[in-house]
């Protein structure tokens, strides 16, 4: 047993590790602490340690560093961002092209996001407002009796088809098929990225041909290519018939004509059109649904904020239903309460990165090249940072915004809040998952009234580090006697 243990110690640890426990030769204990309580063990090793820690994790471990230490992981060029989601996501295994055009090497999914979803692109917002309603229309219905949902299809459902709106343009973002395809792609991959962690690394490789998930990964990348070629095509004919006519091409704004107009289109790396929108899918119809999720669950059970939100929201689109940037930065409170939902899922960790050559902590301490290190997350429930931290407080962050403190904004990222990540590889669709967000709640709130199903209580899942919200929340709604605008 000692040499099972030896063999799998590949290195030794440089830091403390929070979860070795006397006769635990195969790593079971630690892996079950890890997986159901990694929120104590952090808690705990920080508090024993008061430094970096190591926690032991299926497959390996990771390097946790206190938060304080952020801004050095933010600006230190030997951690890297992609090559995380390289080793961790697979990203070159046939049919996760979806996963590896976030980060082809012309960059063109992040420079697109960048320079057309920031916070001022006014033009999209039009489309996402229309395709919130119509999909809100489709999945949460007009019955004035309170009703069901179905929890996952009715919102995901929504946000896919807003990003839709945006990513795949009017073609494509009403079309069923294609609203299956994406989001089947993304429960797939990450599904498949699970089960091959679970397998010992050398054998993934072998064993990624015979998971059903990764097989229908690669089916639906086929799909996903023949059918934006298709969109490709047509577009292309469609121009070349109205310059044949004398006539202005018919123009679009979404991430297909973007991602066409890119300088380096002809670039033979460049990724194929479908690869592209399997990125754009991968990176935001799971983040952002989540988000929706618990801001639902949160508004259901406090709904002293949905009046005072109503209002705001009425003031701000005014009667006309004016959607615009300035009328969503408006909505500060609505901000407030999306960030406060998003700071009560325990996301333990932030910042994830691999050290792609040997590099030195502030302290000197030296962290070789491979490592999976990390920055703790507690500032977030930290009775340092917040009052009251383990309570909901929908007016949190507008009252800290409003006293004066820093990054109070869903979209700013902070030390104490960096659910967006920092550095070179913050989170470049935080403007547009701000937008989308607003949008679809400004249309929730005014059009339905919300509650959880009586008796009903809900809890994110921890799962290790991470947490995924409550998947099997029931919620109810029911349709106000209200039409859009008021
Ligand atoms: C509430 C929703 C979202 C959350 C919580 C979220 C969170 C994150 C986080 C934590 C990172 C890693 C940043 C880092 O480690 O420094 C990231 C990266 C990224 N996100 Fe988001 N995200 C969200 C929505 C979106 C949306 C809507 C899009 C696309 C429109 C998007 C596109 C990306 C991309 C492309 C990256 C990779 C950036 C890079 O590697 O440089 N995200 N996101």
């Amino acid at each position: 047993a000692s040499c099972a243990y030896l063999l799998r110690t590949k290195r030794r640890p440089i830091f403390p590790v929070v979860n070795d426990y006397p006769l635990d030769f195969f790593r079971q204990r630690a892996h079950r602490e890890y997986r159901s309580n990694a929120k104590k063990l952090l808690a705990d090793g920080f508090a024993k340690h008061g430094g970096p820690i190591t926690v032991l994790v299926p497959g390996g471990s990771k390097i946790v560093l206190p938060s304080a230490l952020s801004d050095w992981m933010k600006t230190n060029r030997d951690l890297d961002h992609q090559q995380l989601v390289r080793e961790e996501y697979f990203d070159r295994f046939p049919g996760f092209e979806g996963l590896r055009a976030i980060h082809s090497p012309d960059n063109v999914v992040i420079d697109m996001l960048r320079a057309k979803l920031s916070a001022q692109n006014e033009s999209i917002l039009p489309a996402v407002d229309q395709h919130v309603a119509a999909a809100l229309e489709e999945h949460w219905g007009d019955a004035e009796s309170w009703h069901a949902i179905s929890w996952d299809r009715d919102t995901t459902g929504i946000i896919s088809r807003a990003a839709a709106s945006v990513f795949v343009g009017p073609e494509k973002a009403a079309d069923p098929e294609w609203q299956a395809l994406v989001q089947t792609y993304v429960r797939e991959l990450f599904t498949a990225v699970g089960k091959l962690h679970a397998w010992p690394a050398p054998l993934r490789p072998l064993v990624q041909w015979f998971l059903p998930q990764t097989s229908a990964c690669r089916t639906l990348v086929r799909q996903a290519r023949a059918t934006m070629r298709d969109v490709v095509d047509q577009r292309a004919r469609e121009a070349k018939t109205a310059a044949d006519q004398g006539l202005e091409p018919p123009r679009y704004d979404d991430a297909v004509a973007w991602t066409q107009a890119a300088p380096n289109n002809a670039d033979s790396n460049k990724p194929e059109a479908g690869d592209i929108q399997l990125a754009l899918a991968v990176a935001a119809l799971f983040t952002t649904t989540e988000a929706l999720k618990q801001v639902l669950i949160d508004i259901a059970r406090h709904p002293e904020l949905v009046e005072p939100l109503r209002e705001e929201i009425r003031q701000s689109l005014s009667d006309r239903w004016q959607v615009g940037q300035a009328a969503l930065a408006n909505m500060e409170l609505l901000d407030s309460v999306v960030k406060e939902s998003q700071r009560l899922v325990p996301l333990l960790v932030g910042l994830e990165r691999k050290v792609i050559r040997d590099t030195t902590l502030p302290d000197g301490t030296r962290i070789p090249e491979g490592s999976h290190v990390m920055v703790d997350s507690s500032d977030m429930w930290s009775p340092e940072v917040h009052e009251e931290p383990e309570s909901y407080d929908g007016y949190r962050f507008l009252k800290r915004r409003r006293a004066g403190h820093k990054a109070t904004q869903f979209v700013q990222s902070s030390r104490e809040h960096n659910v967006f990540g920092g550095g070179r590889h913050i989170c470049p669709g935080r403007f547009f998952a701000s937008s989308e967000l607003k949008l679809c709640l400004a249309h929730i709130l005014t059009k339905y009234d919300v509650r959880l199903k009586d008796g009903y209580r809900s809890a994110p899942i921890p799962s290790g580090f991470y947490a995924i919200v409550d998947p099997a929340a029931q919620l109810e709604v029911r349709r106000r006697g209200v039409s859009t605008g008021f």
